[in-house]
């Protein structure tokens, strides 16, 4: 009998003991036997299992997990947006139409940021995006001098290592619906079973402003230009969404500085005084053939800073006289009754945090006895109390916030009540409201039409079972082995 230094205290079972060759094998090759074939299998098994362990949990991360490059070239400036907000500080792209060479520059600074942050290694990886918005669609409207545009950008881009997936101008349908999408994602209101309420997007640029809402009595056939139906993780959703061209916040400014007696501007604080040039009004297509036959180059721009007043010019460019449909928000179109809770970001967050008007829960006599002192105060003391605040803003907070007030609730006519289920909102769990995630996590796919197999296992169950088999696995080959390896490197002790 042959005694072996087995070389596991706790090897006892007899199985293992059983597969060392029988006497009759003396001598012979004992790597050869059936049974040495199987313990070879086992290994190599156990081996592989190892080995996909490994790989598999170093595997590159799940896609969502990538990084992606957004550019929103704006009409009044281009945000990078890698997850982390990288803001170009110059003009929307629109404005480089003169020399679009100019657009494409305008981005390098911030590009060249842009490739420090991402991963060298991930950069090939990359799409990168840009979306141009409202003041490519006006200048798309007046000039075909986009093209250029486009063009200079897309040369400017194709320099960077990224995966470059292309430069175009977003429909406003696209960029409401995309803006809702960034919303319900962000707030997980996408990927649960369904009958949960999604959340209405709310959001104000410069040139143009969307409303978008999923509402129970809409069923998309009485406007279906206003309607987007998605079907997301398994549900569908009939969205109500509308883009208004020239009722972003500054092209709203201009229009109701057309208003000719506009010299004395109740919207700008006392005191407030600028020398403007008339043109910076009339070449806006918003306001083409509004231009006055006989107008002086410049004007002088006094404020007198009265919110009543400013309210009712404010008001003025609103037209509330024709419906066609069974209901309407202004200038004719068609507005199902509002339902569910808003988050209106953008503007309306930049202007509503400077005023400290966030809190919806404030009855809305407040909100305009509030908005209507800041009006009142004199230009100086808003200076002398804000110096840190750029005075492009800081000089027109008092028209935004009458005009945001005006456009929630003369505009989409949210009554006094339903003013509390909106909330002012920047970030989402870290992520910037804005269309731009959901336009990639649209290009990219990231949101599946049906819901995911929910796994029997999540992923890291399935690495933890495929881990201890492993293990186990290998621990059997190494002592079932163990013996035989014994044996063969030394002669066996014979008693
Ligand atoms: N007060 C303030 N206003 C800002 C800030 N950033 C942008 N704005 C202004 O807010 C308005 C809307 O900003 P965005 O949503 O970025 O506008 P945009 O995307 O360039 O314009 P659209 O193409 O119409 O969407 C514009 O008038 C900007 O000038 C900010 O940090 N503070
Ligand atoms: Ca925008």
């Amino acid at each position: 009998m042959f005694l072996f230094p087995v070389c596991s205290p706790f090897l006892t079972s007899p199985s293992c003991l059983s597969v060392f060759p029988p006497p009759e094998m003396k001598g012979k090759n004992p790597w050869n036997t059936p049974t040495t074939i199987i313990i070879t299998v086992i290994g190599i098994i156990a081996i592989v299992a190892l080995v996909t362990v490994a790989v598999l949990q170093n595997r590159h991360l799940p896609q969502k997990y990538k990084y992606g490059i957004v550019l929103d070239a704006g009409s009044s400036h281009t945000s990078v947006y890698i997850y982390k907000l990288c803001q170009i500080y110059t003009v929307g792209i629109s404005s480089y139409a003169s020399a679009p060479w100019k657009a494409g520059e305008s981005l390098r600074a911030c590009m060249q940021d842009v490739e420090q942050q991402v991963p060298k290694k991930r950069h090939r990886q990359t799409p990168l995006y840009l979306g141009a918005t409202a003041g490519m669609r006006l200048l798309k409207y007046n000039s075909s001098m986009s093209d250029g545009v486009l063009q200079a950008v897309e040369e400017a881009l194709q320099k960077f290592p990224f995966s470059y997936q292309g430069a175009r101008i977003l429909s406003g349908q696209e960029e409401g619906a995309f803006g809702w999408v960034t919303v319900n994602y962000l707030d997980d209101r996408l990927s649960q079973v369904c009958g949960l309420e999604t959340t209405g997007a709310l959001d104000l640029g410069g040139a143009s402003t969307q409303i978008s809402f999923v509402s129970d009595k809409y069923n998309g056939s009485e406007s279906p230009s206003n309607s987007v139906n998605f079907r997301l993780y398994g549900n569908d959703y009939n969205l109500y969404t509308h883009s208004f061209l020239c009722y972003g916040k500054d092209q709203a400014l201009l229009m109701t500085q057309s208003v000719p007696e506009m010299l004395n501007d109740p919207c700008f604080n006392p005191g407030y005084t600028a020398i403007k040039n008339y043109s910076k009004i009339y070449d806006s297509p918003c306001l083409s053939g509004w231009k006055p036959q006989k107008i002086p180059t410049h004007f002088t721009h006094n404020g007198t800073g009265n919110f009543q007043q400013c309210q009712r010019i404010v008001k003025s460019i609103f037209n509330f006289t024709h419906c066609k449909y069974s209901q309407c928000s202004f200038n004719g179109i068609f507005q199902p009754s509002l339902q569910g809770q808003f988050g209106a970001f953008s503007a309306y967050y930049f202007v509503m945090s400077f005023l400290n008007l966030t809190d919806t829960t404030m009855p809305l006599e407040a909100v305009k006895a509030k908005l209507a002192h800041y009006c009142s105060t004199p230009w100086n003391q808003i200076k002398q109390q804000h110096p840190e605040v750029n005075e492009k803003y800081l000089a027109g907070y008092c028209f935004s916030g009458t005009y945001i007030l005006t456009l929630l609730m003369e505009g989409y006519n949210f009554t006094s009540e339903e003013y509390s289920n909106i909330k002012f909102i920047k970030k989402i769990k870290d992520s910037d409201a804005g269309w731009t995630l959901g336009y990639m996590l649209n290009l990219t796919n990231m949101i599946p039409a049906e819901a995911p197999d929910s796994p029997l296992l999540p992923y890291s169950g399935y690495v933890s079972l495929v881990t201890i088999m492993a293990i186990l696995l290998f621990i059997l080959f190494i002592l079932c082995l163990c013996p035989l390896w014994t044996r063969c490197s030394k002669q066996p002790e014979i008693v």
